[in-house]
């Protein structure tokens, strides 16, 4: 089978502002696929070229097999595309669009009529199904947009910034529904500016940043890309604290806090050593984290952009 998207030196400007710089991107065929960037960093204008909607100024790029320069119509009959440039028509039914979406893949009314009610009901949007689509939440406005790309039936779908917006509920009906398309052996290239939606979701990841790939890797090869992993260690005695400060050297101290850094893989020898050495020096720490690199610092790393904090740290008290 050819990958599902295979891209070689993408490049696009918009007057003098260069958006992508030469962008490579292998996506092989039943896979997730997250493009990961901040506001503005070109994901919208990677998923418009990649769909037609737009000419790369340089670059080639095959589509399910096709060429994107030459062979655009075959692209567009494999491909799928929901995202910010929805293609809702707020004005009628959320049935309608659908049977709108059915006409303009030339399904008859019958099968027309099957396959909108079948996908509404599969999007949980049967209820709502005769009303305008004007009234829906944004959750089920993007499920009425995904349920409208699925008549065409498309191998390959591109979901831009698919939860942007949503509250987490809808936020994992949408993951829910990710997985199940590819359970059903569809490819999805999805843009997202969320880590953990990549990290969750996506079964290679690339980071875009000022127009280039910065990395690209499964989540866990890029978290092996940046140091970051520690073992911290907190006090509330600060004799206690003050005792272990000057026998850890090379952790770093935080003496307000009454806390400990030490880099650490988070292995268990090393946590082993440290409890060793503590109990040793009968020191009792009355909070040890340990911290491994996530995808943040991953991201930050290589955007260079400051540390946040870090909700996936495990305490063990
Ligand atoms: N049609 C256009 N004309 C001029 N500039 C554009 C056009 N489309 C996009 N840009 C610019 O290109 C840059 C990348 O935009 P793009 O929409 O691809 O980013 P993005 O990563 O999808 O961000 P967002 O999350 O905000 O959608 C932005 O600076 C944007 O202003």
């Amino acid at each position: 089978m050819p990958p599902a998207i295979s891209a070689t030196g993408l490049r696009k400007s918009y007057g003098d502002k260069l958006v992508l710089d030469g962008i490579d991107l292998h996506v092989p065929a039943g896979s997730v696929f997250a493009l990961l960037g901040p506001n503005g960093a070109g994901k919208t204008t990677a998923v418009k070229i990649l769909s037609t909607l737009v000419t790369a100024d340089g670059g080639q790029a095959r589509i399910a097999g096709h060429d994107l320069a030459t062979e655009s119509q075959a692209v567009r009959a494999a491909i799928g595309v929901t995202g910010q440039f929805s293609a809702v028509d707020n004005l009628i039914t959320g049935e309608e669009n659908m049977l709108l979406m059915a006409d303009l893949h030339h399904l008859s009314r019958r099968e027309g009529r099957r396959t909108a009610a079948e996908l509404l009901e599969r999007f949980d949007l049967a209820d709502a199904a005769k009303k305008p689509a004007s009234t829906y939440s944004g959750g089920m406005r993007r499920r009425l947009d995904i349920a409208m790309t699925l008549v065409g039936d498309p191998r390959i779908i591109f979901l831009d910034e698919p939860t942007t917006g949503l509250d987490p509920r809808s936020r994992h009906t949408m993951w829910g529904i990710v997985r199940e398309l590819v359970a059903g052996g569809v490819t999805v290239f999805l843009t997202t500016q969320y880590l953990d939606e990549a990290d969750d979701l996506a079964d290679r990841i690339a980071v875009l940043h000022d127009g280039r790939i910065a990395a690209e890797g499964t989540a866990g090869e890029l978290k092996r890309l940046v140091p970051g992993g520690h073992v911290r260690l907190r006090f509330t005695d600060p004799a206690a604290y003050r005792c272990a400060a000057l026998a850890l050297r090379e952790a770093a101290r935080d003496d307000e806090a009454l806390s400990l850094r030490i880099p650490s893989d988070g292995s268990q020898r090393e946590l082993r050593s440290i409890l060793d050495w503590l109990d040793a020096a009968g020191v009792q720490a009355d909070e040890l984290t340990v911290h491994t690199p996530d995808l943040d610092d991953v991201f930050f790393a290589l955007t260079g952009g400051a540390g946040v904090p870090h909700p996936s740290e495990e305490t063990v008290r």
